[in-house]
């Protein structure tokens, strides 16, 4: 048995996957965003790892006796985050999240101090990045950055409490703007431009690594034996392609979650910074891959069913009873409700409901917001596009991949086939639980399979021809906004 850990924005969860690769059991427990300023975006490491003790509580009771069979644990994580720590690994702030805008000014800053940020790191600065966020530290809690004695990565603060060691992995390390991510190690150089070395920084290894083992009280408090290995795990982007079985050159997928991702595996290092797409280290060593990532995805329909008191399933029926003229008639939306990365690298990018009329209801609404993130996964395809990927087909994972309307949706809109498949909504978890098989020596063309096919979603030409007017005033809305309102309500 493996265990797949994945720290998500809005959930832990958590996989069991038997020695067949067949999930045996699934578990979660639900996550909380803090947003103590406007832009602002934190969680406390605690938090997360009270979830996961829950989840795996939760998990041992599905899986019963199998629970005890573990032999190794993969983490995924959301990326970015920083979780600072002092000298006696004691948590020294809330965890700054990968869609906090703070950093504006320190993007600008970095990239002043440090020429060579595009090339080697193979990113823009964008405020989600870890980097800006350690200058900001410096810049406005002084005390804090003093006293900073280590930087990880969520998932690496989750492999601390679970094993004691503070190691983390190079495809999430890819997202710090510290890795020279071509030669997969630090930047001594992007490390000083922030006042840094590596003395900061957790040891790197390969996902499939193993990197350390399970804390003996730990494995006596959860039934398991003391030799568990823990592998160096991923990003959760990079955990989901080992999931999905993404790991040749050209193969994609997309994901829905708190953010939206298109990611597509490629076999050299090939930055492309100024489109605002990301270039990181896969899970595998030897594969990169390139990604557009919109900040608000999935969220963005979480945050309409708050705001209108329903639930995503029941919304997601009143929106498939729409018909063809309502769907024409719907008002447009921006899902740009945290800014966005690709393709606009534009922190103050306006969420938007546009041509609303007394007709509108709220599943014209509900249609809108499905219909706009959709419409922002085009620019990210449109993107990698013309940064020479090659995409045919897509598998869909994420929350989002509970919705069949919403895979028809994105299929029509994209053009593409959208492949669903068993255990699509788990994310990274089952591509971590893949990571601790290939650490407990599993092969690779055993392990990274494609999980069985559950539905294939093919575009109706009629709707994406009907679809490609809408999508040209959505980016006409965006070409077209006013000036921006700075994250305090202030015009610039
Ligand atoms: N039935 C559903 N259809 C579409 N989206 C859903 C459904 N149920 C939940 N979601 C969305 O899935 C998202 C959470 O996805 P998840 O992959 O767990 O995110 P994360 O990894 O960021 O925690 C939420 O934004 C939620 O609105
Ligand atoms: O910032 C990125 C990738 O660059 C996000 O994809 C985060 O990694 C968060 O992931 P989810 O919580 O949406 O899975």
């Amino acid at each position: 048995m493996y265990l797949g850990i994945d720290l998500g924005t809005s959930e832990v969860k958590v996989v069991l996957l038997d020695g067949q690769g067949n999930l045996a059991a699934v578990a979660g427990e639900a996550l909380s965003v803090s947003r103590p300023q406007p832009g602002w975006s934190e969680q406390d490491p605690q938090a997360w790892w009270d979830a996961t003790c829950t989840a795996i509580a939760r998990l041992r009771d599905k899986a019963g006796a199998a629970f005890a069979e573990v032999r190794a644990i993969g983490l995924s994580g959301q990326m970015h985050g920083a979780v600072l720590l002092d000298a006696d690994d004691r948590v020294l702030r809330p965890a700054i999240l990968w869609n906090d805008l703070r950093s504006v000014a320190e993007c600008e800053a970095l990239t002043r101090a440090a020429p060579s940020l595009h090339q080697v790191a193979g990113n823009l600065a964008m405020p989600g990045f870890t980097a800006p966020k350690l200058l900001w530290v410096a810049r406005h809690e002084p005390a804090v950055f003093a006293a900073t004695r280590c930087v990880l990565l969520p998932k690496d603060y989750l492999r601390l409490r679970l094993t004691g060691d503070k190691v983390g992995d190079t495809s999430d390390a890819s997202g710090t703007l510290w890795l020279d991510v071509a030669a997969r190690d630090w930047s001594d150089t992007l490390l000083a431009a922030c006042g840094l070395d590596r003395s900061h920084m957790p040891r790197l290894v390969e996902g499939p690594q193993a990197a350390g083992s399970l804390l003996p009280a730990l494995a006596a408090e959860w039934g398991l034996s003391p030799d568990v290995i823990v592998a160096g795990g991923a990003g959760d982007g990079a955990a989901s392609a080992i999931g999905i079985g993404a790991v040749a050159p050209g193969d994609g997928f997309l994901s829905l979650g708190t953010s939206g991702v298109m990611f597509v595996v490629d076999d050299h290092f090939r930055p492309n910074p100024d489109s605002a797409l990301h270039t990181f280290c896969h899970a595998l060593p030897g594969r990169w891959n390139q990604m557009s990532v919109m900040l608000a995805a999935a969220s963005c329909l979480r945050w309409f069913c708050r705001l209108t008191s329903v639930d995503e399933a029941s919304l997601l029926q009143e929106i498939a009873a729409l018909d063809s003229q309502a769907l024409a008639g719907a008002p447009l939306f921006l899902p740009y409700l945290s800014g966005e990365r690709t393709p606009h690298n534009d922190p103050f990018a306006p969420g938007v409901f546009w041509g609303l009329t007394q007709a509108h209801d709220r599943a014209a609404l509900g249609y809108a917001v499905l219909e706009g993130v959709s419409f922002g996964m085009v620019d990210g395809l449109d993107a990698l596009r013309a940064a020479g990927s090659q995409v045919s087909k897509l598998s869909l994972v994420g929350g989002g991949a509970r919705s069949p309307y919403w895979a028809q949706l994105l299929a029509d809109a994209l053009g593409l086939d959208i492949v669903t498949h068993v255990g699509s909504e788990s994310g990274g978890a089952l591509g971590a639980a893949r990571l601790g098989w290939l650490a407990d020596g599993g092969e690779l063309a055993s392990v990274c399979t494609r999980p069985p096919v559950k539905a294939v979603y093919q575009p109706d030409t009629t709707r994406h021809a009907a679809l490609l007017p809408r999508l040209q005033r959505f980016r006409d809305i965006y070409r077209h906004r006013p000036p921006a309102l700075t994250l305090t309500g202030q015009q610039p």
